[in-house]
């Protein structure tokens, strides 16, 4: 069958990915506390069959923008995940747990909890913390990067033994002969290294896809790379261009068969935000009703990836011949080459930003087809296994996607009709393992 593609949608703070979520007519202002309104949302994105959902987490400092937009994150993803796991029963569910400051033990049994009472659904984003604000809340400051990494290599290790601590078959669970599990086959753990340790054994039998999915979320540093290369079936990813997403993804590929893995076995997965109406204009009119209170501020920044004075009393108005002629894009922001292109399309300095040339994902802000085009460009150029797509509110973004695009890459024979499988290893085509992946034994 012809390769097809991957498809996760970021679940956050309840509303959406733009600031101005929160405020849309028909969104719910209290949906950042309510497990229902995200139970809600990971069951549309399980009727349109996407294979898992992404919860990022920080926990960093609680934004200067409080005032006026929610905190980006989920009140807390594994209790989220517990009530979306009752809610529905398909989808995927990937939840960040940091390898900085949670113990192995912690996320171990966490994390198959969670496995189990989702029947095998869990995956485990592996990430390292950076940034003093997240350190702070810990009472700590943040460690070198060297250290963060080393304790993540331990980290992930130690979870997966954990994970293997129960034989597959040690759960016997005999009514009749009164065996309930088998103890010769439940294992103590026993390993510690510079940073961790843990003696197990868990108490935890396998679940269906016999232990959570590794992923990881992060740019092709040399450490992310060692790390995600040796463990991760799929990587959470950025990628502004389809140039620089193709070279991430081949730079992940590489690394996983330094490691000795087919690099068929890790799946490289970048975002992108949609914003879905009839048409361009329409898209373009509701980003800037999301977005406009930042634009002062990108105008400053947009100032820099063109290298020419803009006014931001000039929102109105396209920039000038003059400043289009004087326009050089910044070689140190890969989005700057895209600004200008826009910009010299004659677009309203509003428009220019609307466009979303100072996100953090390739934004598509059109009608459903655009989106599908974009996602088949790039995963036919070997820029991506699947996309990960934020929504930029939920409330109708969500269905939006669900219905409108989903349907144009079934079409095309890009998506799947249905799910194979019952478990996320089953989505992912991931192969399976229990306990620490043998070829890469501490
Ligand atoms: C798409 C994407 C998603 C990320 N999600 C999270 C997250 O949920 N929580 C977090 O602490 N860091 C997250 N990160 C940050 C990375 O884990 C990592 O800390 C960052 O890329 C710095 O990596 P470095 O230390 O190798 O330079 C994310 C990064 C990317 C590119």
């Amino acid at each position: 069958m012809a390769r097809q593609m991957i498809i996760g949608m970021h679940l956050g703070n309840g509303y959406g990915a733009l600031p101005g979520a929160w405020r849309m007519p028909g969104v719910d202002p209290t949906s950042y506390t309510s497990f229902d309104a995200k139970v809600r949302q990971a069951q549309a994105a399980e009727r349109g069959k996407l294979q898992f959902l992404f919860l990022p987490d920080g926990p960093s400092a609680l934004s200067a923008e409080i005032e006026y937009e929610a905190p980006g994150f989920n009140l807390d993803v594994m209790m989220t995940l517990a009530a979306v796991a009752r809610g529905t029963e398909r989808i995927g569910m990937v939840a960040t747990g940091s390898t900085t400051f949670n113990e192995p033990f912690n996320l171990a049994r966490q994390f198959k909890a969670l496995d189990i009472m989702s029947h095998g659904r869990a995956g485990w984003n592996a990430i390292t913390s950076a940034g003093d604000d997240v350190a702070a809340n810990y009472g700590v400051r943040i460690p070198s990067s060297a250290d963060r990494y080393g304790r993540a290599h331990e980290v992930v290790q130690i979870v997966q033994a954990l994970w293997g601590s129960w034989s597959k078959d040690a759960w016997v669970h005999d009514q009749a002969s009164g065996q309930f599990a088998k103890s010769a086959e439940i294992a103590p753990i026993n390993l510690g290294g510079k940073f961790v340790a843990s003696r197990g054994p868990l108490y935890i039998p396998p679940s269906e896809q016999g232990q959570p999915v590794v992923f990881h979320a992060g740019g092709a540093s040399a450490n992310a790379l060692a790390l995600a290369g040796r463990y991760a079936s799929a990587v959470i990813g950025a990628a502004f261009t389809i140039e620089d997403a193709r070279a991430q993804r081949a730079a992940f590929r590489d690394a996983a068969e330094r490691a000795g893995r087919d690099p068929d076995e890790i799946k490289f997965i970048p975002g992108l935000m949609t914003t879905i109406a009839p048409d361009k204009r329409a898209a373009l009119d509701r980003r800037i009703t999301l977005t406009e209170r930042a634009f002062p501020q990108r105008a400053a920044y947009l100032q820099q990836m063109l290298g020419v004075r803009i006014d931001p009393a000039r929102m109105g108005e396209p920039l000038s011949p003059d400043q289009l002629a004087a326009a050089r894009p910044s070689s140190g922001d890969p989005r700057s080459t895209y600004a200008l292109k826009i910009a010299r399309e004659g677009w309203t300095l509003r428009d220019i930003l609307a466009h979303g040339v100072i996100d953090y994902q390739p934004v598509v802000a059109g009608p459903p087809v655009e989106v599908a085009d974009h996602m088949q460009h790039w995963f036919e150029a070997e820029a991506a296994d699947g996309f990960w797509v934020a929504p930029d509110v939920y409330r109708d973004g969500l269905d939006d996607f669900v219905d409108g695009v989903v349907p144009i890459l079934q079409q095309r024979g890009l998506f799947h009709l249905d799910y194979a499988g019952m478990t996320l290893r089953d989505h992912l085509g991931a192969p399976a393992q229990y306990g620490i992946d043998p070829r890469i034994m501490p």
